[in-house]
């Protein structure tokens, strides 16, 4: 294993999307290119469903298989071309048995798929007077933790509304997990009273970074994003977060804060597991 860097640059790319594929794939590859000819980061994030709108009416319509879709294979090329790690936010991903996932790829800067995080949460809510979605409508929900390396650092992967069950977080933090990305799209009735919210709790419970990627806001969608794609610290500080409008967020994160944080303040070590084991029934 290298020796963990300490510092490492992030770019999120908050994207507008639209019912036009091409023009997705079109868009996240410009700004993926100029990310990295304006500021050479080592990871590039990208929104949930960027590839298409976000509904249960349009997944199917969408899906594509995973490694060999267009989606995937845009991905791969660029992560190769620009010679980065790309988090490519989520696509409705067509698995086996016609079963539909809502899906995050993990590139490597020489192409290769590293991981494939399968949404385990799926978001079915009913806020009166607010949102109703369901997405068991149409996708099946994923079984598997998932958990990159990047430079010695391990990186939990979840999406949207799994970022609600800390008990997931929790066993991130308990693999070594010093950073947990979440692409994610809340909307305008859960967002300005969640999304930076749950961020900072899930920080601050774990002492490690976060960090989502929304799509940007469109009034004119079906499903309008909240946006503010951000970066949380391990004191569960905000440490930038992008306004609602098509944005990239450039952040370079240090990950001796994760140590620092995690000895001044032992939570971790202090609790007291022989009195409460929240995973027992
Ligand atoms: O949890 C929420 O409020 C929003 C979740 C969501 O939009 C999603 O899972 O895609």
């Amino acid at each position: 294993m290298n020796a963990a860097k300490t510092i490492m640059r992030l770019a999120l790319l908050q994207l507008k999307g639209s019912k036009d594929k091409a023009a997705n794939l079109q868009n996240a590859s410009q700004k993926i290119r100029e990310a990295v000819q304006g500021h050479k980061p080592r990871l590039i994030t990208l929104p949930e469903c960027f590839n298409c709108p976000y509904g249960t009416k349009y997944f199917r319509e969408y899906a594509e298989t995973i490694p060999n879709g267009e989606s995937s294979q845009t991905l791969s090329k660029l992560a190769k071309e620009m010679g980065v790690y790309i988090v490519g936010g989520t696509i409705p991903e067509m698995g086996d048995n016609d079963k539909i996932y809502n899906t995050c790829t993990v590139w490597s800067p020489e192409g290769s798929l590293i991981a494939k995080h399968r949404k385990m949460h799926l978001f079915d809510i009913d806020v009166k007077g607010g949102i109703r979605f369901k997405e068991s409508e149409t996708l099946t929900a994923g079984n598997e933790f998932t958990i990159i390396e990047i430079d010695g650092h391990k990186i939990g992967i979840g999406i949207c509304y799994d970022i609600r069950f800390e008990e997931m977080a929790k066993v991130y933090r308990n693999e070594g997990c010093e950073m947990l990305i979440y692409p994610g799209a809340f909307n305008m009735t859960t967002g300005p009273l969640h999304w930076e919210l749950l961020q900072r709790s899930r920080a601050n419970d774990n002492q490690l970074y976060v960090v989502t990627t929304s799509p940007a806001r469109d009034e004119t969608a079906d499903y309008v994003a909240y946006g503010h794609s951000m970066v949380v610290d391990p004191w569960a500080k905000v440490v930038k977060s992008a306004k609602e409008g098509e944005e990239t967020v450039v952040v370079d994160v240090d990950f001796s804060l994760v140590e620092q944080v995690r000895q001044q303040i032992p939570v971790y070590s202090q609790r007291r597991v022989d009195l409460y084991n929240t995973t027992k029934k």
